[in-house]
């Protein structure tokens, strides 16, 4: 069944076009992911979805329900976490909880199996103002709250972005969780290190949906050879792997560069080009192509 639509939706600001003749189809139970920069329009999307804006053109339905005719229904099924912080600052972590349950007309205690795993982490700090949690803290509260009247579709924008590490890692095995208990979600992310937990991503820049297929086989269908390429003097190394012929495009990953080619090189070649030039601690290998190079590549 399908659980999100969305045909042909378009917004602009003024003369910024925000999203432009967007197309998705997202699958109840499916964790998908909207991968792309600041600006691309993610947020300009769900806020589309979640009934919080209009679009100019086409339209969309969320659990079967259309985004106008039908916003009441999304409302009182759709959890969503918003990119910037949408908690009370003032109220506690308990308050903040039980505000959310009550304006969608039910209990902590009704559906606490949902959010047990989640709530549990920060149940010790129940009296503590939302305002004095940590971000990890902050981000399992919201989460919290976006779910506590089981909604059906959870949206999440952004919702790891200045979160720590650690949290990041353990947000994504919530949703894990959750996606278990056929909850569909749409979270969005600017780091492409995540798209690789989710079922299927849509790559979007520009206002554009750019590619939209599971992780693992918008990877293997990377078309052009790739390569690791490290050097001591990695500022020197991007400027002169810049001029070598057959370079198609080459950028900083990790403690690494990635280049990809034109056509296939030995390498051997790419080695003694860097010789050439006094490149030491030369480190050169074929490497798998990541969501990132997808991206840049697109
Ligand atoms: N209210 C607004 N008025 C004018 N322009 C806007 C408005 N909201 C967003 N934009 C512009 O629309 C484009 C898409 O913004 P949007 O917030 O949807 O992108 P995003 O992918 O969510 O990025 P970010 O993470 O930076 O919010 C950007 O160019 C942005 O500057």
């Amino acid at each position: 069944m399908n659980s999100i639509q969305v045909n042909g939706i378009s917004k602009a600001y003024g003369k910024v076009q925000a999203v432009q003749d967007i197309h998705l189809d997202i699958q109840s139970g499916e964790l998908f992911g909207l991968i792309g920069p600041d600006g691309a329009g993610k947020t300009t999307l769900f806020r589309i979805l979640a009934t919080l804006l209009l679009a100019d053109a086409g339209d969309a339905t969320v659990a079967g329900w259309d985004v106008v005719r039908d916003f009441r229904q999304i409302r009182r099924h759709l959890g969503y976490m918003p990119g910037r912080f949408s908690l009370y600052q003032d109220l506690t972590v308990e308050e903040n909880l039980r505000f959310f349950a009550t304006i969608f007309g039910t209990s902590i205690e009704e559906n606490y199996d949902l959010i047990k795993d989640i709530y549990q982490q920060i149940e010790p700090f129940r009296k503590r103002r939302a305002g004095q949690l940590s971000g990890g803290m902050k981000q399992k509260l919201a989460l919290s709250c976006a779910l506590i009247h089981a909604p059906r579709v959870l949206f999440l924008d952004e919702p790891t972005t200045g979160v720590d590490a650690v949290s990041r890692q353990e947000f994504w095995e919530m949703l894990q969780r959750l996606k278990a208990k056929n909850i569909t979600i749409l979270v969005s992310t600017p780091y492409m290190d995540e798209a690789q937990l989710c079922d299927r991503i849509g790559l979007i820049r520009q206002g554009r949906i750019l590619s939209v297929a599971p992780p693992d086989e918008l990877t293997a269908a990377y078309p052009h050879p790739l390569f690791e390429v490290g050097a001591q003097n990695r500022y020197q190394l991007l400027q002169d792997l810049r001029e070598y012929s057959p370079t198609r495009s080459v950028f900083p990953f990790g403690e690494f560069l990635h280049l990809s080619t034109r056509h296939p090189v030995d390498p051997m070649d790419i080695r003694e080009f860097l010789a050439a030039r006094q490149h030491r601690e030369v480190v050169v290998r074929p490497t798998e192509a990541t969501v990132e190079d997808c991206f840049m590549n697109l």
